[in-house]
């Protein structure tokens, strides 16, 4: 059974969304290469990628850097997809922004006063003991120690969605990972200095999306409407920013909470 539970608080890991504009510019949309890791300037259809004939980067296009993300087809089976979907729905769903549903698993942060408490922390998921090694097997991924999780459930019927915006950069370091369960989707980015254009990665069922580099640190990103067309689950992890790792200033509490996290016996926060 499905649970969901009102929040009042408000969910302060996403901006305040900016009022909705009347007249919006028409986006130019390029879709991120799989193959090549550079955009398609063909339309992307069944076309294979051929390099400088279908793909090129973004600075050709007149576009600031775009590098860092990388796609892993297949990340999880069919049956760990409904495994793991059959775990989250014995747990409550919490009412976010923008339609979506949340679960969390992390610290309680203080964005505005730079503070991070255990609070009710009790750990990542059981699930996700397994799922963190596998992730580590990834080149990119070797040494990445997540110390938070969210669920977020998107449907269609609610018009879910997470409007443009950049993840914190000071609780949380460089790498993004993100398990899409159920629905194939877009993620989108966009520049702010750029805003005339988008680039979109394709995500497919039980695939896995990394976002570093300046796909992190330059570009926001977005899950718009148009691109949830059926119940579609993100299951984020991050990591802990500079400031909480070995040798820095908060490195203690960064091995705590990371202690908390790794225990694998973790509930979703109330
Ligand atoms: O749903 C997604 O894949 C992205 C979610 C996201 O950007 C966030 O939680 O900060
Ligand atoms: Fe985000």
């Amino acid at each position: 059974m499905t649970m969901v539970v009102m929040e009042k608080k408000k969910d302060d890991r996403e901006e305040a969304a900016p009022p909705p504009a009347t007249v919006s510019a028409p986006h130019v949309q390029y879709r991120w290469c799989e193959a090549c890791g550079k955009l398609r300037i063909m339309p992307p259809g069944d076309v294979p990628c051929t390099g400088a004939s279908t793909c090129a980067s973004a600075e050709s296009l007149g576009l600031p850097a775009f590098e860092g993300v990388h796609v892993f087809r297949e990340f999880v089976t069919a049956d760990e997809e409904q495994a793991l979907l059959s775990q989250m729905d014995e747990w409550p769903w919490k009412l976010s922004q923008s339609g979506r549903w949340k679960q969390d698993f992390g610290p309680k942060v203080n964005f505005k006063r730079k503070k991070v408490k255990v609070g009710n922390f009790t750990g990542l998921p059981s699930s996700s003991r397994d799922l963190v090694a596998r992730m580590q097997a990834l080149p990119c991924l070797q040494d990445f120690e997540p110390v938070e999780q969210c669920h977020l459930d998107y449907r269609p019927e609610r018009g879910a969605a997470i409007d443009m915006h950049f993840d914190d950069d000071w609780i949380w370091g460089e790498r993004l990972v993100t398990v899409n369960l159920l629905s194939e989707t877009r993620l989108s980015f966009e520049h702010p200095q750029h805003e005339g254009a988008q680039v979109y990665v394709v995500l497919p069922a039980r695939s896995l999306v990394a976002v570093q580099g300046s796909a992190r640190t330059q570009w926001k990103h977005a899950v718009h409407r148009g691109a949830i067309t059926d119940r579609r689950i993100a299951v984020t992890l991050r990591e802990l920013g500079p400031d909480f790792v070995a040798g820095a200033g908060r490195a203690e509490e960064g091995r705590h909470l990371l202690d908390i996290a790794h225990t694998f016996k973790g509930t979703p926060l109330p």
